[in-house]
């Protein structure tokens, strides 16, 4: 495995007071990018990928505790450093503001719509202030009485553009092993999203979302150049699954795959693998680490997406008389 690409990440330091005053309102949600995949009979079309840039990505495996106000401000502390590494596409894990608990989500949920969220408040001036894309990991929504794991992204002035409700809830039972029921406090979101962001075009998933193939498909269908999964895998999966999943849907699509999740803290109910880790198009691990914190660095070439298809034509060389992508949510 290639050496990690860190830059280890301490404790936050001290930080402006009026953080989560600083933004009034949480700007209105972005149209999201609808697709243009298809229903046709000969299989997916695909929608064109936007011309090939270099970004320098951050993923931020963040200690999260159960003080929401230090895990926000442990985030603005690892998005400033990030900032100052050069990154300009930043990321953070799933429930990054509050235990990863079915008694924790209702207590920690906000009102992102109705204007009421201090997280997003505070994200919006993080990505503001250090001039970042923020893939903003994700947090409990409250929306009409449901509760939703909700990962919004940000562009680099703050304006909030999309936010992604995770579409899979993470409902296992592995006997002596893990059992979870994110059903039993939220509920599913009701579609992809994908948005165009100035480092790219952006498919987010979050955490259960990776393991399922289609809809990664269909963001590669619509043209993603990324796909971006905050993600908070256990003990269990983490070690047998999460990166192979990350690998799996990055050779499938010929993409670019990021993954980023919470470090292990030994005080949680919930020990998440850690391991945030960035794939390029080949399923090649481009920059990884273990389960501290830390923030992984790497650099994406967007360039590589037509080069790995060109020498390797599977979207020619699919058998849609056998099989095919169907995007439900196509317009
Ligand atoms: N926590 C999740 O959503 C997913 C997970 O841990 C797994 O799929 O395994």
């Amino acid at each position: 495995m290639p050496t990690a690409s860190t830059v280890k990440i301490a404790g936050a330091s001290a930080l402006a007071a009026a953080m989560l005053a600083a933004v009034s309102r949480p700007r209105a949600v972005g149209r999201l990018v609808r697709g243009i995949v298809t229903r046709a009979a000969g299989g997916p079309v695909y929608t064109p990928l936007p011309p090939p840039q270099k970004v320098k990505v951050a993923l931020c495996q963040l200690h999260v505790t159960a003080d929401k106000e230090q895990n926000l401000k442990t985030a603005r502390k690892a998005i400033e450093d990030a900032a100052a590494a050069g990154a300009k596409l930043v990321v953070l894990p799933e429930m990054f503001n509050c235990p990863y608990s079915n008694d924790s989500f209702p207590t920690y949920a906000e009102d992102i719509e109705g204007g009421a969220s201090g997280s997003v408040a505070a994200l919006s001036a993080a990505a503001a202030a250090a001039r970042v894309t923020l893939v903003a990991g994700s947090i409990p929504e409250r929306c009409h009485g449901k509760l939703y794991n909700t990962c919004c992204v940000f562009d680099s002035r703050g304006k909030l553009l999309a936010k992604h409700r995770k579409v899979h809830l993470f409902d296992i039972d592995i006997p002596g092993k893990i059992t979870f029921k994110e059903s039993l406090t939220l509920s599913p979101g009701p579609g992809p999203t994908v948005v165009d962001t100035e480092a790219g075009r952006l498919g987010i998933g979050i955490c259960y979302d990776i393991r399922f193939p289609e809809l990664a498909q269909i963001y590669a269908a619509r043209g993603c150049q990324v796909l971006i999964y905050p993600g908070a895998f256990n003990m269990t999966t983490g070690p047998v699954h999460w990166e192979l999943l990350a690998k799996a849907r990055a050779v499938d699509n010929q993409i670019f795959v990021l993954t980023c999740s919470p470090a292990r803290n030994p005080d949680s109910s919930y020990q998440a693998w850690g391991h945030s880790t960035a794939v390029g198009p080949f399923a090649e691990v481009l920059a990884t680490t273990e389960h501290a914190p830390a923030t992984v660095l790497a650099d994406l070439d967007y360039g590589q997406l037509a080069e790995r298809r060109a020498a390797m034509p599977l979207r020619q060389q699919k058998r849609h008389d056998l099989y095919l992508l169907l995007d439900k949510t196509a317009p």
